[in-house]
């Protein structure tokens, strides 16, 4: 029976999110698992689509995607902070299985860079991630 695995993608920095997602495809090419992509507006957004789709009962693990880059102001933090406060909680409280895919970083040259397949693969690391969490949950989850 295949893994089935939800990849919630923040469309915020379409660009990057795009290549992130080529990460993860590239990842999971191979691998006994089936991938469905859920598109929401930017990383505040993507633990609640999350914590939605967990309610259906329909998958086996997630990965979470974004970019969040800083501005002027302290909304960076909030939505930094609480895009993975929330995803945090859901890997904890409700023992989802969650690979980690929301870049935080200062400029457009930073998220290029983890993004690129060639480069920081940050896409690769949160399939990865996924793959294992999906793998131990069900150890001790069943
Ligand atoms: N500035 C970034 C955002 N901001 C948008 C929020 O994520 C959210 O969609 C909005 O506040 C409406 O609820 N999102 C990113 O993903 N990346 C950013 O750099
Ligand atoms: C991370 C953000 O929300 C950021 O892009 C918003 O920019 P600003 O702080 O200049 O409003």
């Amino acid at each position: 029976m295949p893994h089935r695995i939800l990849i919630a993608t923040s469309r915020y920095y379409e660009h990057i999110t795009r290549e992130l997602e080529a990460g993860v495809a590239e990842t999971l090419e191979g691998e006994d698992v089936t991938a469905e992509i859920i598109e929401v507006p930017g990383a505040f957004e993507v633990p609640g689509i999350i914590a939605m789709a967990a309610d259906s009962g329909r998958y086996d693990g997630y990965i979470a995607l974004g970019c969040v880059i800083r501005g002027e102001t302290s909304h960076y933090d909030y939505v930094c902070g609480e895009s993975a406060r929330g995803l945090m909680h859901l890997a904890v409280e409700r023992r989802l299985a969650i690979g980690y895919g929301i870049l935080t970083v200062e400029n457009e040259q930073q998220a290029l860079v983890r993004a690129d397949r060639k480069q920081k693969n940050k896409g690769r690391d949160a399939a990865i991630a996924c793959l294992e969490m999906i793998k131990l949950r069900k150890k001790f989850v069943g």
